[in-house]
């Protein structure tokens, strides 16, 4: 299967900090991905890299090859690549509008003007993002008002209401407490039908949970990827199996 989304040779430094060294990872589409290691080992900047975010910090060096759908993404817009190619934080970050506002904000920058149309994205998307059943009697309340982990799903709704590909997420449950962060495991595992999806996540129970494909970075090294599966049970590094068993991280 061709991955819809590959590094090859990929590299990054912060001025003269090198921080990810030779990258070759494939993606597979409608896949789950999670990115594990220790702190400060590359995972944030590794994901960052996917949709261009580290464009935006100075100095930062990238070389190598991140192909989406076969194409070099350094060639492509970089406005047009966030669409396809969206990103949850680890804090949710909604706009400080109501929550019909910020699912509509994304179609109404693409050029999406038609109220039927809008309110059909904001319902779809908030539908796909399991929230619609608790918010579709406030959607022109304040955001800010929702819950930490009804936040989330509308931020994953904001990016769902854009059309994307592939779903960029990064430590998605840290802020959360264990109720929400199973509602969110369990969205990510429906989204997988339709996305792609690549987590960045610390806790290694929700890798072993979620994701079908592990990486596990160390010092700006790929050490190991592989089915999540092997990755938990049978890795091929000593490495790989230290930080699983939790003997240093
Ligand atoms: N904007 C930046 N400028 C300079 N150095 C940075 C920047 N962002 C990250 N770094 C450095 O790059 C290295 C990798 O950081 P990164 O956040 O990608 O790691 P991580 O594995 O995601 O860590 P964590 O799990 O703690 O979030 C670290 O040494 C970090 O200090």
């Amino acid at each position: 299967m061709t991955p819809i989304l590959s590094t090859r040779n990929l590299n990054l430094s912060y001025g003269s900090k090198q921080v990810l060294y030779d990258i070759d990872l494939p993606f597979e589409e409608k896949s789950v991905t999670a990115l594990i290691g220790p702190s400060g080992c590359g995972k944030s900047t590794l994901l960052r890299c996917m949709n261009r975010m580290n464009d935006l910090i100075a100095d930062c060096k990238v070389t190598g090859e991140i192909l989406y759908r076969g194409e070099e993404i350094m060639n492509s817009d970089p406005v047009l690549l966030r669409r396809k190619i969206g990103m949850v934080f680890q804090r949710p970050n909604p706009f400080p509008k109501s929550i019909y506002d910020n699912i509509a904000y994304g179609p109404r920058a693409h050029g999406t003007k038609d109220a039927k149309t809008l309110d059909n994205i904001v319902e779809n998307s908030l539908k796909g993002a399991v929230l619609w059943d608790e918010v579709k009697d406030r959607l022109h309340e304040s955001a800010l008002g929702l819950s930490g982990g009804q936040q989330q799903r509308l931020c994953i709704a904001r990016t769902l209401a854009v059309n994307p590909d592939v779903i960029l997420m990064d430590e998605p449950c840290s802020a959360l407490d264990p109720i929400a962060t199973t509602k969110i495991e369990n969205l990510i595992m429906d989204l997988k039908t339709k996305y792609t999806v690549i987590i960045v996540t610390h806790n290694m129970q929700q890798a072993a949970r979620i994701s079908d494909t592990t990486g596990f970075m160390y010092l700006g090294k790929l050490i190991e990827t592989g089915t999540t599966g092997t990755i938990f049970s049978n890795p091929k590094e000593e490495l790989t199996e230290r930080y699983i068993t939790g003997r240093f991280g």
